[in-house]
C-alpha cells in the first residue's frame, strides 16, 4: 500500500549556488544545474500535496568527513577566495590535472589545487558554492535521521548534486556526495548493511569509489554507457567491487535511446541483488536525467514511466531515502521527480 504523506527536505540556501558559467563545447554556457531545476521539483512536491516540507538540521562538518578526506573539505571551504587572492577575473574552473605519467602530489598554487582535487573541467566553482554544498548535505543528513526515527521513505531535495563525488574529487556538478554520506550515517548508527541504487542517467562514480573496497554498502547504477556518456572513465560493467568489496558493486550499462521497457529490466537486476542483500536502509540516487527530452543525456524514459520505477522501489520494502541528483530538462523535472515518489505512494 506504499506509505502516505512522505516528508521533503529542502534549503532555501541552494540559491547560494549561483555559477553563471558551465564550459560546454568550448564556450562558457548558463549552467545546467541551475536554481530552478529543485524550485521546480519544490512547487510540484506542493501542488501535489505530497506532504511536509522541512528545512534541513544542522550536522557540521563531522558526517562530511565519514566519507571525504579532511584536506579535500578544507579546498573546498577556502576555493574561492583563495582564486579571488590569486587575481583571477572569472569563476573559478580547473584546467590542468594529472596526467599519465605525471605526479599526483597536492600542488600549492591555487589552479593545481583545482585540478587535484577535480575530474572535470565543467563545474565551476564560485561564492556561495562552499555554503551550498553543506546545506545539501544538510538536506540529506535531515532525511536520514527522519527515516532513522521511523519514516518508511523521505526526499531529500539536495542542490547541487552529489554522486560524482569521490573522496576527494569534486566535478559533475557535485561537490559534497550526498547518497555516500547519508550511506555512511546509517552505518555509522548501527545499520549492518546499507545499499545505494543511482538510478541517474550518469554513473554514480563517486559513489562507485568511496565504497569500492567494501562489503557493508552496495553500490549499484544503471546508467548511459561510459564509451558515449559523462563520467566516460568509470562506470563499465567489469567494475565489480575489489578486496573485502568484490561482487558488491554492479553496473549496468544501456546505449543511447534506451526506453524504459528495456531500462526497467536492469531495475529489476539492480532489485533483485538488493532484495539478496537484505540492507538495513536503502539510498536512491535519484536522477531524472533519464528522461526523453532531457538536454544532455540519451535514454527514453517518459514521465508516467517515474510513476512504475517509485513503485517498484517501495515493493523493496525498505526504510529509504530519495537523495535529489540530476536531470536536466527543467520544464517536466518536477513532474518527473514527484512522480517517483507517488508511484512509491501507489499512484498509477
Ligand atoms: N555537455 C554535457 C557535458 C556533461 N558534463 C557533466 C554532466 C554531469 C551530470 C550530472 S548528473
Ligand atoms: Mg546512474
Ligand atoms: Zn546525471
Amino acid at each position: 500500500p506504499g506509505i502516505r504523506d512522505m516528508k521533503t527536505v529542502f534549503s532555501p540556501l541552494h540559491h547560494l549556488r549561483s555559477v553563471k558559467t558551465e564550459l560546454d563545447g568550448g564556450i562558457l554556457i548558463e549552467p545546467h544545474e541551475k536554481p530552478s531545476r529543485v524550485e521546480t521539483i519544490l512547487a510540484r512536491v506542493k501542488s501535489q500535496t505530497l506532504g511536509e516540507v522541512l528545512e534541513p538540521e544542522e550536522f557540521g562538518l563531522g558526517p562530511v568527513k565519514r566519507v571525504h578526506k579532511p584536506d579535500y573539505v578544507e579546498f573546498l571551504e577556502h576555493c574561492w577566495a583563495d582564486w579571488v587572492a590569486a587575481g583571477k577575473p572569472g569563476e573559478a574552473i580547473p584546467a590542468v590535472w594529472c596526467g599519465r605519467g605525471m605526479r599526483a602530489r597536492m600542488p600549492k598554487d591555487i589552479d593545481g589545487r583545482l585540478g587535484y582535487y577535480s575530474f572535470a573541467a565543467e563545474t565551476s566553482i564560485s561564492d556561495g558554492t562552499w555554503e551550498a554544498a553543506c546545506a545539501s548535505a544538510n538536506v540529506a543528513l535531515t532525511a536520514q535521521k527522519l527515516v532513522a526515527n521511523g519514516e518508511r521513505a523521505v526526499f531529500a531535495l539536495c542542490r547541487p548534486p552529489g554522486h560524482h563525488a569521490h573522496a576527494d574529487l569534486f566535478g559533475g556538478y557535485c561537490f559534497f556526495n550526498n547518497a555516500a554520506i547519508t550511506a555512511q550515517a546509517f552505518r555509522d548508527q548501527g545499520y549492518q548493511r546499507v545499499a545505494i541504487l543511482d538510478l541517474d542517467f550518469h554513473h554514480g562514480n563517486g559513489t562507485q569509489a568511496i565504497f569500492y573496497d567494501r562489503s557493508d554498502v552496495l553500490t549499484i547504477s544503471l546508467h548511459g554507457d561510459p564509451d558515449l556518456a559523462f563520467p566516460h572513465f568509470l562506470g563499465f560493467e567489469d567494475e565489480t567491487g575489489e578486496g573485502e568489496g568484490e561482487g558488491y558493486n554492479l553496473n549496468i550499462v544501456y546505449p543511447p535511446g534506451t526506453p524504459y521497457g528495456v531500462w526497467s529490466q536492469g531495475l529489476e537486476t539492480a532489485c533483485e541483488r538488493i532484495a539478496a542483500f537484505q540492507p538495513g536502509a536503502l539510498v536512491i540516487a535519484l536522477g531524472v536525467d533519464t528522461f526523453e527530452d532531457d538536454p544532455i543525456s540519451f535514454f527514453k524514459l517518459k514521465s508516467a514511466d517515474y510513476l512504475s520505477l517509485g513503485k517498484r522501489i517501495e515493493q523493496l520494502g525498505f526504510p529509504t531515502v530519495f537523495t535529489m541528483e540530476g536531470g536536466y530538462g527543467v520544464d517536466a523535472i518536477g513532474v518527473n521527480a514527484v512522480n517517483v515518489m507517488q508511484g512509491f505512494e501507489g499512484k498509477k
